[in-house]
């Protein structure tokens, strides 16, 4: 068994503190799960400190522990703890759609899903639609000014800010992370599906989408349920086998840029495993960091009756 701390200090006003940290090895060298940080959030003075620990087969258990500062009862917190803000990353067909209908499904949040609204843009014919798909027939990413301000409009919508997001696939470069970052939207956690690279071609070919409900299909993986949704299932136009490895290409060019900017609250998960094994690992993250949200707020709410 293998352990790694993970500090998340809590105090009021601080902005995030990144650190470095460092994988645990495993046998394969591919951990399951990571997750290596130091954060803050600007609502209370409350440190915690999460520890992951690891087996040998991957499998990763997280706990919160308060620091000793917190088991001293010094805390001052003020403000209610905000709804999730995650971030999901990962190349092309590495299971970020597929995850995302699970998160959303269990915890709530409003999926944003950056291709969904270039495609959306597209489909509606508009001048940024047309100018999108030349890049994305390419497999380049799309000029910041046409999806920057798409997706900030969408973060900033009221259905968001209440119920928490979950933003699929974006930013997908360093300009598109230091543009939220200057709008000072950070997650609580910046999920990395890291995947082989033999696996995604598969993946993508087989890949179908029901244009009715949005769910996504694999023709191997996850078959459609009947003939009926069998016979409407339609395929993306950039899924062949031509293009993913263009979008790939493109996918390594910036993604470590993008990770350079959330090192502080990445959790990297195997996207190799079976779909269930996937969420469970990050099922387990997302109720850990609920839970201490809503620790911080019972915190803040004793604070203010003894205050
Ligand atoms: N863990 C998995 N195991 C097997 N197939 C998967 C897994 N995750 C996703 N898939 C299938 O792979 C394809 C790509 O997944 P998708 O979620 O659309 O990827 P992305 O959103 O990252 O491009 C889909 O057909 C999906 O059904």
């Amino acid at each position: 068994m293998v352990s790694l701390g993970i500090s998340f200090s809590c105090v009021a006003a601080a902005r995030t503190t990144p650190s470095l940290a460092s994988s645990p090895s495993c046998s394969n060298n591919k951990p399951f799960a990571s997750l290596h940080t130091t954060r803050s959030l600007e609502t209370s003075r409350v440190p915690f400190r999460l520890e992951i620990s690891y087996d040998r087969r991957f499998s990763a258990e997280l706990r919160w522990k308060p620091s000793a500062a917190a088991r001293s009862g010094s805390v001052v917190a003020t403000t209610k703890p905000e709804p999730l803000k995650i971030m999901i990353s990962g190349a092309p067909a590495s299971g970020k759609g597929t995850q995302c209908e699970l998160i959303e499904k269990k915890y709530g949040l409003v999926h944003i899903a950056a291709g969904d609204l270039l495609r959306a843009e597209i489909g509606a014919g508009t001048e940024n639609g047309k100018r999108a798909k030349e890049y994305m027939e390419k497999g380049m990413l799309v000029p910041s000014e046409i999806v920057v301000m798409m997706v900030k409009e969408r973060l900033l919508q009221p259905d968001a800010q209440e119920k928490g997001w979950l933003l699929d696939g974006y930013p997908r470069s360093l300009s598109q992370a230091t543009a939220l970052e200057d709008l000072r939207i950070r997650p609580d956690l910046f999920i990395l599906l890291d995947i082989s690279e033999d696996i995604l071609i598969e993946r993508v070919v087989g890949r179908r989408l029901d244009p009715v409900t949005g769910k996504i299909y694999h023709l191997k993986y996850s078959p459609p349920e009947n003939e009926e949704i069998a016979a409407r299932l339609t395929q993306r136009f950039d899924d062949t086998e031509e293009k993913v490895k263009l979008r790939l290409k493109t996918h390594h060019l910036n993604v470590e840029d993008v990770l350079s900017t959330y090192k502080d609250v990445i959790f990297k998960v195997n996207g190799d495993a079976p779909i269930e094994d996937v969420f469970v690992e990050i099922d387990k993250a997302l109720s850990s960091i609920l839970e201490e949200k809503s620790r911080i707020d019972s915190a803040s709410m004793a604070a203010g009756m003894t205050h």
